[in-house]
């Protein structure tokens, strides 16, 4: 039996909307992909002064997007990398297998993260500053090595909960996702690179602020 490319992996929560799928792109081109974004992206490690004190983020990231999506941070605005080919036909290829799932979406920017291996991480945060509107929704890939997105409820309605990002999925965290939850890309004891993609749609001169 053939497993259906449009084959959705779970939905795990319903309300609000939290579904995975478990393959995206298909192989080979999902580990091109990963090994193109890898080489030929110009990955950053910005400091950010956190707790008092200046240090490297956990983990290398790029911002991409429209030139109009631009962000403020430190005061300054910060215009997005010019989008690369590979992350237009990752962009687009998420937005058919949403559309495909009813959800629509469009996305004017993209956050991507770098983790070497599992000491590199992201703290946790929702993805809810204003200028993602009032209810974002956002769509996140994984590429590389399989590693849980943590979760947990602001106003401790349930307990915190795994989500596992195998190589070549799709996390849809839809609208409500960020009011009511939180997530973080914990440090684990898990060998390999992985590099995600959180597709966003940022207000014209929008602001993203920096997660440790
Ligand atoms: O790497 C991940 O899967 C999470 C990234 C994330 O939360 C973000 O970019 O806001
Ligand atoms: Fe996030």
């Amino acid at each position: 039996m053939s497993i259906s490319h449009q084959e959705t992996c779970d939905i795990l929560l319903a309300s609000p909307r939290l579904q995975r799928f478990c393959t995206l792109l298909g192989e080979p081109e999902a580990s091109d992909m990963l090994d193109r974004l890898d080489d030929e992206l110009a990955w950053q490690q910005p400091r950010l002064r956190l707790y008092g004190q200046e240090r490297p983020i956990p983990r290398q990231q790029v911002w991409m997007g429209d030139e109009a999506a631009r962000y403020r941070y430190s005061g300054r605005t910060f215009t997005p990398e010019p989008w690369h080919a590979a992350v237009v036909r990752i962009r687009d290829t998420v937005i058919d297998r949403l559309a495909g799932n009813g959800v629509m979406a469009s996305f004017n920017s993209v956050l991507l993260n770098r983790y070497e291996d599992g000491s590199d991480r992201m703290g946790w945060h929702s993805d809810d500053e204003p200028e993602l509107g009032s209810d974002p929704l956002i769509a996140a890939v994984s590429l590389g090595a399989e590693r849980p997105l943590r979760f947990r409820w602001k106003q401790g309605l349930g307990a915190p909960f795994n989500v596992w990002l195998p190589h070549d999925s799709l996390l849809l965290m839809d609208r409500g996702t960020q009011d009511h939850l939180q997530h973080a890309l914990l440090p684990r004891r898990i060998p390999g690179k992985r590099i995600s993609l959180t597709f966003r749609h940022v207000a014209a001169s929008g602001g993203i602020a920096p997660t440790g």
